[in-house]
């Protein structure tokens, strides 16, 4: 079977969804994941939880695919409230990732919010309804599944930050590769301020990315960030002028990496991801397993006939 595929059903089974017998012994197989999330064993029934979620309503996540470009936009869409996320959308954000897990033409994904802004974090509706400590739980447990999923998905992925991305929504942008923000955009995790923490995941991923004293000064000041001190601090990747089309300009950036082989792409994202959470050995592994299932096959050869000269 091809590693691509392996990888994709490693995908999910990492994902915990339709965990089926043989999935789940290719994955195991493979070595190539832990099921880490498994030992909250009473709450990994994810189609629960996304039913649990279903109910609080408002509303979507959208999803459109792009079968000649391999690039996904993923859109927040609850404009009346700043694209806040409501249980509803969270439980789309989860089928929207398991369609991504299961797209083959898919290279790269882009995360936006409806309208001129990304997402003003948890809806209030939604949080004043589940503000318990079992609620609580079963949120965050769902979110750090979907987060998790998103982040490790084998295509590159942009989040584009317009308006402001606060709490639970500066959290989603670090579930992507990459993030691009407009030049009066802001963004916070200002969940301390709320007296509550990273619920879905953000606080372990801005450490990864920013290292633990960064992190630690954006996180326990809650201050908002302008997109200038966010690119100083290494937060984002990039600032767009406030009048382009972020949409636009995140295509653009990510055509400099979709352009190639599909599986080229899909490879280099997953040696990548692997290898930062995973022993050095281990990541070697899987790393060789990639690199033999490209090498020698028509694209290699191809390129080989074409004498390419990298000016
Ligand atoms: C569960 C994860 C943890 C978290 O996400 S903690 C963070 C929770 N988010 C918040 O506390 C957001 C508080 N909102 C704000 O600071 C501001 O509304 C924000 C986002 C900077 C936008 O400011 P402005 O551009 O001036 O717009 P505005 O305040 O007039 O907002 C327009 C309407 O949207 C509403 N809204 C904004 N964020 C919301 C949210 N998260 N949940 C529910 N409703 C929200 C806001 O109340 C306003 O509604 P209305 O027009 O007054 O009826």
């Amino acid at each position: 079977m091809a590693l691509r595929t392996i990888f994709r059903m490693c995908s999910v089974v990492t994902g915990l969804r339709n965990c089926g017998v043989p999935r789940k012994m290719a994955a195991e197989k493979m070595g190539l994941f832990t099921t880490h999330d498994r030992s909250i064993s009473s709450l990994d029934d994810y189609a629960s939880l996304r039913e649990h979620f279903m109910q609080f309503k408002g509303g979507s996540v959208d999803l459109v695919k792009d079968n000649e470009t391999g690039i996904a936009v993923i859109t927040l869409n609850n404009p009346d409230v700043k694209n806040a996320m409501t249980g509803k959308m969270m439980a789309d954000l989860y089928d929207t990732v398991g369609d991504l897990e299961v797209w083959n033409a898919g290279k790269g994904v882009i995360l936006r919010g409806s309208g001129t802004t990304f997402c003003s974090g948890g809806d209030l509706g939604t949080v004043r309804q589940i503000c318990n400590q079992a609620n609580g739980i079963k949120m965050s447990v769902f979110m750090h599944n979907i987060t998790s999923r998103l982040l490790q998905i084998p295509m590159i992925s942009v989040a584009t930050i317009q308006g402001t991305a606060l709490g639970g929504g500066a959290e989603l942008t670090t579930a992507c590769d990459f993030r691009l923000m407009t030049q009066g955009a802001r963004i916070g995790f200002v969940q301390i301020k709320l007296g509550v923490l990273t619920g879905w995941g953000g606080g372990t991923r801005l450490t990864k990315l920013l290292g633990k004293s960064k992190a630690l000064e954006v996180l326990a000041s809650g201050k908002m960030y302008d997109s200038k001190e966010a690119k100083s601090i290494g937060l984002i990747n990039d600032i767009l002028p406030d009048d382009s089309d972020p949409e636009d300009s995140a295509n653009e950036w990510l055509n400099r990496f979709c352009c190639w082989d599909p599986a080229a792409v899909s490879y280099t994202k997953s040696i990548v991801s692997v290898a930062e959470r995973s022993p050095y050995e281990h990541a070697l592994s899987f790393e060789r397993e990639c690199f033999s299932d490209v090498w020698g096959k028509p694209v290699h050869l191809n390129a080989l006939n074409r004498n390419i000269k990298h000016s």
